[in-house]
């Protein structure tokens, strides 16, 4: 068997000219989405992200801010900051890119986004009304993916999909996410024994691990679907994912490639989000008129 390639390139396009329609719509009525980031510090990966995130929303019509912070700024002027952009009425879409340096308190940041605007799906009201299956923001990553599955035709219900990794951000609401659509979810991390017997039985495999090319042929039951979350660099330097997905490919039925896969989804669904964000505050009267 040779896998399939998902290609999230093509499906985020796609996705990105349906934000675009929606982001004309609101234009029509006055409002045009706004998406605010916060880069703290010189991680140059991070500096990349933003970038990109700048650019992308651009691209479909939103309105982008970058609020550049030095490394040495405190946790105080970070939450004033947070605090501006919740009253502005402009802004539909607040992001702190992550991760923070160390002397800032994470939780406490994400903490201070006001909910209605925390297009991430970071906060925990927005955990917590994901976990209940409530209508909310879902973090970017695990939706990209539930849309990469949706749009291939990978159907859910009733498979065994295995997700190594429990991060908050990944991994956790991965799980919850294909619950929520009738798969059987089990949770492998780093402490799971005998990893190999468990992924072999699944038909739907989430890595997000963080160990380049850790999962291979031997750990895939053939005719899976795998998912690759990992961004690392290979011994020559080149960007890979936490599959071998050469060795996987001989196995499985369908297979997101590293670069090009759930990566792009990523920020397509941070723009997904945003755009549904300003269209709440349109129907709530809480849209200032076009910025
Ligand atoms: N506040 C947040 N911080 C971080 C998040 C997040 O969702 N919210 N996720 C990651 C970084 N990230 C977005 O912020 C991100 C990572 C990777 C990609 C991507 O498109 N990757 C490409 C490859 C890019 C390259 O060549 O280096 C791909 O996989 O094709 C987008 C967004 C941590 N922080
Ligand atoms: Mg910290």
């Amino acid at each position: 068997m040779t896998a399939k390639l998902i290609d999230g390139v093509a499906i985020g396009k796609e996705l990105r000219s349906e934000i675009n329609d929606g982001v004309r719509k609101l234009l029509e009525k006055g409002c045009q989405p706004g998406l605010a980031v916060i880069l703290v510090g010189n991680n140059p990966a991070s500096h990349t992200y933003v970038r990109n995130k700048e650019k992308s929303s651009i691209e479909v019509g939103m309105k982008s801010e970058v609020i550049r912070l030095p490394e040495e700024v405190t946790e105080a002027e970070l939450l004033k900051q947070i605090e501006s952009l919740n009253a502005d009425d402009t802004i539909h879409g607040i992001l702190v890119q992550l991760p923070l340096p160390k002397h800032i308190d994470e939780d406490l940041v994400i903490q201070a986004i006001d909910p209605k605007k925390d297009v991430d799906g970071f906060h925990p009201v927005n955990v917590g009304k994901m976990l209940i299956g409530q209508q909310t923001f879902l973090p970017c990553t695990p939706y990209g993916i539930m849309e990469l599955l949706d749009r291939s035709g990978v159907d859910i219900a009733g498979k065994h999909a295995v997700v190594i990794g429990r991060s908050n951000i990944v991994g956790k609401p991965m799980g919850q996410l294909l619950l929520q659509k009738d798969a059987t979810v089990t949770y492998c991390h780093s402490k799971t024994k005998d990893l190999s017997s468990i992924t072999k039985q699944a038909d739907v495999i989430v890595a997000a691990i963080g160990k380049s090319k850790f999962i291979t042929d031997e750990h895939i039951k053939e005719g899976a679907v795998v998912i690759d979350v990992g961004m690392n660099r290979d011994e020559n330097g080149k960007l890979c994912g936490d599959v071998d997905t050469e060795k996987a490919k001989a196995v499985a039925a369908a297979i997101t490639p590293v670069p090009g896969g759930v990566g792009p989804m990523t920020i397509t669904m941070l723009l997904k989000n945003t755009l549904r964000s300003a269209e709440m505050a349109v129907t709530e009267g809480r849209c200032s008129k076009k910025a």
